[in-house]
């Protein structure tokens, strides 16, 4: 975990054509998502804007909703993709993703955070979101 490009290549190339897709008119902050599913396969998603602003969705939530569409309900690894290059900013997920990446994902799986040159930290989903409460919390 955590080698540049080698084999987060192509996650971080279908994170880049995504965040390409994002339609964001109010911010201007286009964001791509690429999930690595258990199947081997990658669904991306770009963030949504909406003029009513609270009703925009993140790319990570669209990537997620076509991973469901797809079959996949494990997240192996993801990469999310935001910002200018030579902006050393981290576009980590917002704290609502970091909730549903939760859902389908293990305490180490990688979070892959790039800017358009490519990788600049990964974290583990336990880093980012501690303590967390899950599908497990329901188990009776
Ligand atoms: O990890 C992130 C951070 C921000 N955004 C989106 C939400 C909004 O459309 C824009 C600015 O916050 O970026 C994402 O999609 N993912
Ligand atoms: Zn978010």
């Amino acid at each position: 975990m955590g080698e540049p490009t080698e084999s987060h290549g192509a996650l971080i190339a279908a994170a880049r054509d995504a965040m390409a897709q994002a339609y964001a008119p109010y911010s201007h902050f286009s964001v791509g998502a690429a999930i690595l599913g258990a199947s081997g396969r990658i669904h991306a998603g770009a963030n949504v804007e909406n003029a009513a602003y609270p009703q925009g969705q993140c790319a990570e939530a669209s990537a997620i909703g076509a991973m469901i569409l797809a079959g996949d309900r494990s997240i192996q690894a993801i990469a999310v993709m935001g910002g200018q290059t030579g902006d050393g900013r981290l576009c980590t997920p917002c704290g609502g993703c970091r909730q549903r990446l939760r859902e389908f994902a293990r305490p180490d799986t990688p979070i892959h955070v790039c800017g358009p040159e490519g990788l600049r930290q990964t974290f583990r989903l336990d880093e980012l979101l501690p303590h967390s409460f899950g599908p497990d919390n329901l188990d009776f």
